[in-house]
């Protein structure tokens, strides 16, 4: 049975440990994200937006408590047992494309599919046809330097939902562009979300982005907390 919650922390504490000091980011912190659900993630700069992305991405483990992924626990997960469930049921986007420069669009859509086991063929119809659904269908042959900015992270979108994750995680993913190119960025991703239904959290500085999706969290004293953007 598909859970509805996509994404669950629990309780979960992250302290980072610097000489005598204890820095707490995270402390008993609780979230939960449907399917199809589009939360912003707000906060000031060094709140712990990345540790919070790091940890629910499966890239950070933490001190206590458990991230759950459509129903399943992953606080028990080995490395490899980590790095498996990330790659079948997460995707990334970054402010920064990250896309591999001497790869095509569409071979840089491929590769998560191919690496996750699935054959060339099937692999290019589905990076295709998301690349269709981006309005790149003209751009899959073009390296990312031959793409513009808001193209190369529409490739890095369709990159991460390649594999058909449960959950979206993006930290500033248009950060790095301008306001017409970002607000399309953005729409391009919301029908995105809403067509595959995976449960995004997205970290931005963009109070009108925030605004456009569901709900807005923040973090205040370790704890995850609705937030109300002004
Ligand atoms: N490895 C580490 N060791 C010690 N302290 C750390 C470590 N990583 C992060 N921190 C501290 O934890 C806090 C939260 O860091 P984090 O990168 O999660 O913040 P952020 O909200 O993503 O900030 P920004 O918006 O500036 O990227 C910061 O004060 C940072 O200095």
């Amino acid at each position: 049975m598909t859970e509805t919650i996509a994404l669950r922390l629990d309780q979960v504490e992250r302290h980072y440990v610097q000489g005598e000091s204890r820095l707490t980011i995270l402390d008993r912190a609780d979230m939960r994200i449907d399917a199809g659900e589009m939360v912003a993630l707000v906060a000031p700069s060094g709140a712990g937006k990345s540790t919070l992305l790091h940890i629910a991405g499966l890239l950070e483990k933490p001190d206590a408590g458990d991230v759950v992924i459509n129903g399943a626990s992953c606080g028990a997960l080995d490395d490899s047992g980590r790095t498996d469930m990330r790659r079948n049921t997460i995707g990334f986007v970054y402010q920064f494309h990250h896309l591999l420069p001497e790869f095509s669009a569409l071979e840089n859509v491929m590769l998560p599919q191919m690496i996750r086991g699935l054959t060339h063929k099937v692999a290019a119809e589905r990076a295709r046809e998301l690349l269709d659904y981006m309005r790149l269908g003209p751009r899959v042959r073009h390296r990312p330097s031959e793409l513009s900015g808001g193209e190369q992270q529409r490739v890095a979108i369709a990159r991460a939902v390649a594999n058909n994750p449960y959950v979206l995680l993006a930290d500033e993913p248009t950060g790095n562009l301008d306001p017409t190119t970002s607000s399309y960025v953005f729409d391009a991703m919301t029908a995105l979300v809403r067509q595959s239904g995976v449960a995004a959290l997205i970290a931005t500085h963009n109070h009108d982005l925030a605004r456009r999706m569901d709900r807005a969290v923040t973090l205040r004293d370790g704890k995850i907390v609705d937030h109300i953007v002004a």
